[in-house]
């Protein structure tokens, strides 16, 4: 089985919004709403991997030290093993924006829980809620 590790950013603002963005037409998982991020390049660190994703999806500047990890997910999806690695960001430098097309929403963590994510996603969204919670 081909495992496949990706790190992703929940992209947090001052008001506890979270940024997503829609998976382009026609791709595996189309129209779902996910965290952005991508695959780890070889060589490449997750941290240094997701501050390349976000520049390249976002033309957003993070610093590695601005990703805290939230938390994991290990998913059968057919065909390979997905291993994602979703991350908590409250600070970066520029506005976000779709390099790639790709449309964004901010989003509440009630309106995130009822948008339509790839399945992997599902368990994450309760971390991030119980984290926001004890946040607040
Ligand atoms: N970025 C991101 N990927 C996710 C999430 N949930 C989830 O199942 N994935 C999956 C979808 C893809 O199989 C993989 C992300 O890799 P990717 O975005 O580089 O993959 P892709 O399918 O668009 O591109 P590719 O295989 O053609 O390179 O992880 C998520 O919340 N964020």
């Amino acid at each position: 089985m081909k495992v496949v590790t990706v790190v992703a950013a929940a992209i947090i603002d001052a008001e506890d919004q979270i940024l997503v963005t829609q998976r382009a037409p026609g791709a595996a998982l189309a129209g779902l709403w996910e965290f952005p991020g991508g695959k780890i390049e070889p060589g490449e660190t997750p941290e240094a991997a997701l501050v390349r994703e976000l520049r390249e999806e976002l033309d957003i500047a993070v610093t590695p030290e601005a990703l805290a990890p939230l938390g994991f997910v290990s998913h059968a999806y057919s065909g390979f093993h997905l291993v994602l690695l979703l991350y908590l960001c409250r600070d970066w430098a520029g506005t976000p924006r779709g390099m790639e097309g790709q449309p964004l929403r901010r989003v509440t963590i009630d309106t995130l829980a009822g948008l339509p994510m790839p399945p992997a996603d599902l368990p994450l969204v309760g971390t991030l809620r119980a984290r926001l919670k004890t946040s607040a």
